[in-house]
């Protein structure tokens, strides 16, 4: 695999509580998928990656550079896109305007090529018949778009994007996944998301993020499969089980040991994902008590 970025023993402490805890990773071409429970240290991850937060120990190689130096990082910050999860754009700023801003700040310092720039990306993410709206005024997904729209000036080749399609609507959701799929096309995408179904649309490769550690990388198949044999369907409520609910067509879903009356069911990347965690978060209580 061509890697993109290498992550290597990478440590970030907040007070005295490790929230990446000596993390090894390489990431390349296309895009790969960052799951994990709230707090699991995903954002953490990717704002190191972005370089808007320095790690406490490690290595860290993103498109060649070391971020540790300032140079380098420097060079790094022309090269890659991010999308922070809250961005925060100035809700006064038109779409054209803003983009023109964030642009000058990715140093497009001459005019006319910066205008041509910002035409671009916004072709690129749908947004050219926006060009003049209030960002106030954008729709949730809009407003996502023009978050993408800002990562991709001076055409980076690693894009970071911290939970784009939270709060999205159905519709919005889809023309995003096109979006996204077309953009891993040509680039390395690392994408953090709560959204299984996302991760099973759009990506290659998904990483399993939990208390600042690794605890899967595989493919959305690879993940589903976790939960293979352990996924059962019952007309009754299952007895003594601990990961299960009601499905819309009244049979109970549970995800373990079978249970009474239990059938077999295809595994889901959920399930997968659901099994996992609740293992890992098992195998940490019984050694905390043990
Ligand atoms: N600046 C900070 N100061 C202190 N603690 C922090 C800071 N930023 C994050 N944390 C804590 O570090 C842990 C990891 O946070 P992080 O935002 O990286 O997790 P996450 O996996 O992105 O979670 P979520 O899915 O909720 O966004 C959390 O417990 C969080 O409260």
């Amino acid at each position: 695999m061509t890697t993109t970025v290498t992550i290597r023993g990478l440590g970030k402490r907040y007070g005295s509580r490790p929230v990446l805890d000596q993390l090894d990773l390489d990431i390349g071409p296309g895009i790969t998928g960052l799951l994990g429970p709230n707090g699991a240290g995903k954002t953490t991850l990717l704002r190191c990656l972005a370089t808007a937060l320095a790690a406490d120990s490690g290595q860290l190689n993103i498109l060649g550079y070391d971020p540790s130096q300032a140079a380098q990082r420097t060079e790094l910050r022309r090269r890659i896109g991010y999308l922070p999860q809250d961005p925060g754009f100035y809700p006064n700023f038109t779409v054209f305007g803003l983009l023109d801003y964030v642009a000058i700040l990715k140093e497009l310092t001459d005019r006319r090529q910066r205008h041509r720039e910002v035409r671009r990306v916004l072709d690129e993410v749908d947004l050219a018949d926006r060009a003049r709206t209030k960002v106030r005024k954008l729709s949730g997904g809009m407003r996502q778009r023009l978050g993408v729209a800002q990562c991709l000036l001076a055409d980076p080749k690693l894009l970071i994007l911290d939970e784009p399609t939270v709060g999205i609507d159905p519709e919005q959701r889809m023309r995003f996944r096109a979006l996204i799929s077309r953009l891993g096309e040509q680039r390395t995408v690392l994408l953090s998301t709560h959204q299984t179904e996302d991760v099973g649309a759009l990506c290659e490769r998904v990483v399993v993020l939990l208390h600042g550690r690794v605890v899967f990388d595989g493919t959305p198949a690879g993940l589903a499969g976790q939960a293979s044999g352990q996924v059962w369907l019952s007309t009754d409520p299952p007895e003594g089980a601990t990961l299960y609910w009601r499905n819309a067509d009244g049979r109970y879903r549970t995800l373990g040991d079978q249970p009474d009356g239990g059938t077999p069911a295809e595994p889901t990347i959920e399930d997968g994902y659901l099994l996992l965690v609740g293992e890992h978060r098992a195998a940490d209580a019984s050694a905390v008590t043990r």
